[in-house]
Parts: structure tokens; sequence; C-alpha cells
């Protein structure tokens, strides 16, 4: 029996997911609470060597199915060696970035399909999916401003990608949100961080409450 809370953060590039779960999983565990943070793709040694694969801007040629079973591999991976462990211990995990990102990535955005692309990831996670995900939503424009004003390292194969390309990653995210209103909540990203995590945190305290 799984006894811990899984919870997912998604969004588009630069909605501030990463600064803000930082900052969510510091004041969490400084409040006693067991956190495993972790982020896909990558989060375990296997998954980061997928992720250099699937995030090389030199890998221009790359199949879009190619891509789209690497990153449920590398998910696969991720959860057997780092998710379902934490959570079998108790654990509360805040992994940024999961199922939803493939969904809308590959299925929505590069045109896959979205039921094609569940399909395989209900074969990488059979049935392990997140208690809550936490949706940023940005306008693309303002989120990849954010990038670019701040960017210290390299530029990878998706920061390559058309605005187009970044308009229907946030169309796909609203029509999961549609679809899955109880695990899905949406947090308005464009807003003073500290704003941001003060609801994003909120919405992870109401959950734990319950459970
Ligand atoms: N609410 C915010 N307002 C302004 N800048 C932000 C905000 N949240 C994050 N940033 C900045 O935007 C950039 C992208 O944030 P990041 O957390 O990496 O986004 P994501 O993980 O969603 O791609 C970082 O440089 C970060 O400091
Ligand atoms: C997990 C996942 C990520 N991605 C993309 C989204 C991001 O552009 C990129 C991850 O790069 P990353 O630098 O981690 O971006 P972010 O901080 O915005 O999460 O990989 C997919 O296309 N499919 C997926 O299943």
């Amino acid at each position: 029996m799984v006894k811990g809370t899984f919870i997912t953060v998604e969004g588009p590039d630069g909605a501030g997911k990463t600064t803000v779960l930082n900052i969510i999983a510091e004041e969490l565990a400084a409040e006693g609470y067991p956190i495993v943070q972790t982020r896909e793709p990558g989060g375990s040694p296997i998954a980061e060597k997928i992720r250099q694969i699937v995030l090389d801007k030199k890998h221009t040629e790359m199949d879009p199915r190619t891509e789209a079973l690497l990153y449920a591999a590398a998910r696969r991976q991720h959860l057997i060696e780092k998710i379902i462990p934490a959570l079998e211990k108790g654990n509360i995990v805040l992994c940024d970035r999961f199922i939803d990102a493939s969904i809308v990535y590959q299925g929505f955005a590069r045109k896959i399909g979205i039921d094609e692309v569940l399909k395989i990831n209900r074969f990488a996670i059979e049935n392990t999916m997140p208690d809550l995900t936490i949706y940023f939503d940005i306008e693309p424009k303002i989120g990849l401003e954010r990038i670019q004003k701040h960017r210290q390292g390299e530029m990878n194969r998706l920061d390559l990608e058309t605005m187009e390309f970044h308009k229907m990653v946030r169309e796909g995210y609203l029509q999961l949100l549609d679809r899955f209103p109880d695990r899905i909540k949406k947090v308005m990203a464009d807003r003073p961080i500290e704003e941001v995590k003060t609801e994003a945190k909120k919405l992870i305290l109401s959950l734990l409450v319950k459970r």
C-alpha cells in the first residue's frame, strides 16, 4: 500500500515552477513534513542520461515518437528508482513535471495525438498517478521573456521551438485542466513569486490535511 502523497507541478517553460517548488519544498521540510523533491526528465542517474539525449540541441533530427518514448522511458526509470520507493516510505513527493507534460508537449503541441501518448505513458507508469497537480498558468511570451532575462546556461532543444509551439503547450494544458478538474488545480503564475508560492502551498496543505 502506498502511504505517501504524490504532487506534481506543470506549466509552460518559464512559468516559475522550479523557483516556487524550491521555496515550498524548503518551507515544508522546515515545518517538519517529509519532503522528497525531484524533477523530470531526470531525477535518477539513468533518467538524467536520457534527459541529456532528449534535450540536446544538436539532436534536431529526433523523431517526435522517439522523443515521446524517451520521455516515457525516463519517467518509468525515475518512478521505479525514486518516486515509488519514496511514496512507500510515506514521503510527500514534489515532482517538477510528469505525465501531463508528455500529453501536452508530445501529444498536443508535437501533434502525435493525446491518446497515443497516453497509451505509452500508461504502459510506463502503470497506475501511479499524482494525487494533485498544480498547473502554473502563464502566457508563453512572458515565460520565455523570464527565461531569456535570467539565462546563464546553454539553450536546450525545446528553447529553440517557435512561439506557435509554446502557445500550443499552454492551450494543451488548459484542455487538460478541463478534462481532469479534480486532480489539476490552476495557479495564475504571472504574479510576484511570493503570491504564486502562497497559493500553490495552500493547495498542497489543503490536500495534506485531508489525508
Ligand atoms: N513570479 C515570477 N516573477 C518573475 N520572475 C520569475 C517568477 N517566477 C520565476 N521567475 C524567474 O523566471 C525564470 C524561470 O523560472 P523557473 O522557475 O526556472 O521556471 P520553470 O521551471 O517553470 O521553467 C527564473 O529566472 C526565475 O527567477
Ligand atoms: C517531462 C517532459 C518535459 N518536456 C519538456 C518541457 C521542457 O521544455 C523540457 C524540460 O526542460 P527543463 O529545462 O527542465 O524545463 P522546465 O524548467 O521548464 O521544466 O522538457 C517534454 O516535452 N515532455 C515531457 O514529458
